[in-house]
């Protein structure tokens, strides 16, 4: 795996959650080395990110303009990939500079539209250019998705659950919006109506998705990141349940994700069609 020069890596959002222990994935895989991390706040500008994150200096400092860090990297022999855990505000953006640099994005980061989806998927195909959005990089969350999309056959009510730390931007999360379009895309619309229903309260059935699908989104302190997937028939629930308790679980996803990224030449959504 190392005998080839390691695959030089930026990562965008260097100081967030997410960024920091993509930094630290980084720095400990073999076949990548750490290019560049950027990150908005003027705080950390300039400073060593290792020192930012509590690993030790790695001699990477931290810049806090994208295009100075891409205009750089565009300078490098070898491919480079940039990773994006931001913000929805940002991402677009984001993703779009980097290809133009021709610099690969593999994105973390949730709350793209399907219209800016689809603009990135024809600006990545008109550069040739690999480009990975991948609305949950763990491998609990694709096998939850694979049972449900295995129990829509059989059902035909389903709702989601979704639950996160109340730091999140957006909601629904995308992974709850990547799982219904799952379950919409097998062909069936969910959940025909029972009864005339009123809502007395504004949302108090949640949002609608794809095909009749209802995602409710809780937002706490001490939650993570968590979904069920609930199924009803007469006389039975199947609830499936993905809980995370550390980042960490995030983080084979990315490092896979990095290494594809350069082989692609495509924007392609999901870690399920990358495994
Ligand atoms: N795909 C997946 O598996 C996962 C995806 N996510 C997604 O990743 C994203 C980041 O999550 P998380 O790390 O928890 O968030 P954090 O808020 O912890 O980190 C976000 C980082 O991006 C920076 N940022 C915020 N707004 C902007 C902006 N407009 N332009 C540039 N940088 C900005 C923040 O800087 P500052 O602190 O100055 O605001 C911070 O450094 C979210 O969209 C989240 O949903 C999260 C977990 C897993
Ligand atoms: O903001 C988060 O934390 C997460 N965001 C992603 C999403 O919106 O689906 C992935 C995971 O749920 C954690």
């Amino acid at each position: 795996m190392a005998s080839q020069s390691p695959i030089p890596v930026i990562v965008n959002g260097a100081g967030g959650k997410m960024g920091r222990e993509v930094i630290k994935a980084v720095m400990q895989a073999e076949d990548m080395t750490l290019l560049g991390a950027v990150d908005r706040n003027p705080a950390y500008n300039g400073e060593d990110i290792g020192e930012i994150i509590g690993i030790g200096a790695v001699e990477v400092p931290v810049l806090d303009q994208l295009e100075s860090m891409l205009a750089f990297a565009a300078q490098e022999k070898k491919p480079v990939a940039m990773v994006d855990f931001t913000h929805p505000d940002s991402v677009y953006d984001n993703v779009r500079s980097a290809i133009a640099y021709g610099i690969s994005p593999v994105v973390g980061t949730t709350g793209l539209s399907e219209t800016q989806l689809q603009e990135l998927a024809e600006f990545a195909d008109k550069a040739s250019m690999g480009c990975l959005i991948i609305p949950n990089f763990s491998i609990g969350m694709v096998l939850l998705q694979q049972a449900a999309i295995q129990a829509s056959k059989y059902f035909d009510h389903v709702e989601i659950i979704e639950l996160h730390h109340n730091q999140k931007a957006d909601a629904p999360s995308g992974t709850a919006i990547q799982t219904a379009q799952l379950l919409a895309e097998m062909g069936k619309t969910y959940n025909p109506p029972q009864v005339e229903e009123t809502e007395k309260l504004a949302g108090a059935r949640g949002s609608l998705a794809d095909e009749g699908i209802r995602i409710h989104s809780i937002r706490l302190p001490g939650l993570i990141a968590h979904q069920e997937v609930i199924f009803g028939a007469a006389g039975q629930v199947y609830t499936l349940r993905h809980d995370t308790s550390d980042r960490a679980c995030y983080m084979p996803g990315v490092l896979l994700a990095i290494r594809k990224v350069l082989q692609l030449k495509a924007l392609v959504y999901g870690l399920e069609k990358i495994l």
